[in-house]
């Protein structure tokens, strides 16, 4: 369970990022995030991910509050390029992180192994990342999120940067993993169609400083289709409601949608901002086991 309570982050420079945020995800859920540009979902992620210390109220996981980059979590960035090491195979690439999980070379390269073949890329193993395509990297990343066997996967806008083809195959390879390995996934997106497609709900961020304007539920099967779910009456009327409330359109609010926007005006905190040097250490664990790697061959 994830519990983000009265959440508030202000930027160094005195910039107010999130406001008085409070959301709670079930284990299991996939949850979509939306929210006009630039209003706070990274910030958001990133406070989750412990890279940053929230200046008020708390984020708790498996009743732990988030003070670093918690067990179980793994990231997927929309920016594949900088996210692989190019010096590494694919095979590495998505091994490397499971030496903090203390497998064994050939536990790492088994799990590795079993990662690409999920994303279709078991033959891509040996490549180096500089030789795939954009859709393909981004595939790596992915398998290297799976392969860690995470609790709790973190995607910020991860097909953005990926032709329309290829995004598709990406959400159901998404949506697949989900209902295979019953992970709890948040995914920031700036895409309404895509937010709908693969949410059990979608929540709904205003503008900055933001806070969960709309918590709205998404009435749709499990088992999704590209063609015949984005054509179902609930789809397109859930698919409206978000737009409107991303535009700012409130009367779009219905029954069943949570809104928090009053908690969120409540909240005032602004407290001094604390970086935690949690990149400095990280940079350094990951120089380690780079050059772990590359010894292991
Ligand atoms: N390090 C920083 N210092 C000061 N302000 C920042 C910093 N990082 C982000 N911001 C500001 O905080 C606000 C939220 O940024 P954030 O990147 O979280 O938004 P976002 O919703 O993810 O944006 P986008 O929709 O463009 O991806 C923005 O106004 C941004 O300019």
């Amino acid at each position: 369970m994830l519990e983000i309570a009265a959440l508030s982050h202000t930027y160094p420079d005195g910039h107010i990022a999130i406001r008085g945020m409070d959301l709670t995800v079930p284990d299991g859920e996939l949850v979509s995030i939306v929210g006009p540009s630039g209003c706070g979902k990274s910030t958001l992620l990133r406070c989750i991910a412990g890279l940053i210390r929230p200046t008020g109220g708390k984020v708790v996981l498996n009743d732990e509050q988030v003070a670093g980059v918690p067990d179980g979590l793994a990231v997927v960035f929309q920016d594949y390029s900088r996210s692989l090491f190019p010096w590494l195979t694919v095979r590495d690439n998505v091994a490397l992180p499971l030496r903090r999980r203390g497998k064994s070379k050939t536990e790492r390269r088994d799990a590795a192994m079993r990662a690409l073949e999920s994303v279709g890329l078991a033959d891509a193993a040996r490549k180096y990342p500089w030789q795939l395509s954009g859709g393909m990297q981004q595939r790596v990343s992915i398998a290297r999120a799976l392969a860690y066997q995470p609790s709790l996967l973190l995607m910020d806008e991860p097909f953005g940067s990926v032709d329309a083809q290829t995004r598709e195959d990406l959400e159901d390879l998404v949506l697949q993993v989900h209902r295979a390995e019953k992970m709890t996934i948040l995914l920031v997106t700036h895409d309404i169609d895509e937010s709908v497609y693969v949410g059990d709900r979608v929540v709904v961020l205003g503008p900055s400083p933001t806070g969960v304007v709309a918590d709205v539920p998404v009435p749709l099967p499990a088992e999704r289709d590209q063609i015949e779910t984005r054509a179902m009456p609930e789809f397109i009327s859930t698919r409206a409601k978000v737009g409107r409330l991303v535009r700012g359109d409130h009367g779009a609010l219905g029954e069943t949608d949570v809104t928090a926007a009053d908690s969120a005006k409540a909240e005032t905190d602004t407290a001094d901002e604390t970086r935690i040097d949690i990149n400095k250490t990280d940079t350094k664990t990951d120089k380690a086991d780079v050059a772990a790697a590359r010894k292991d061959g």
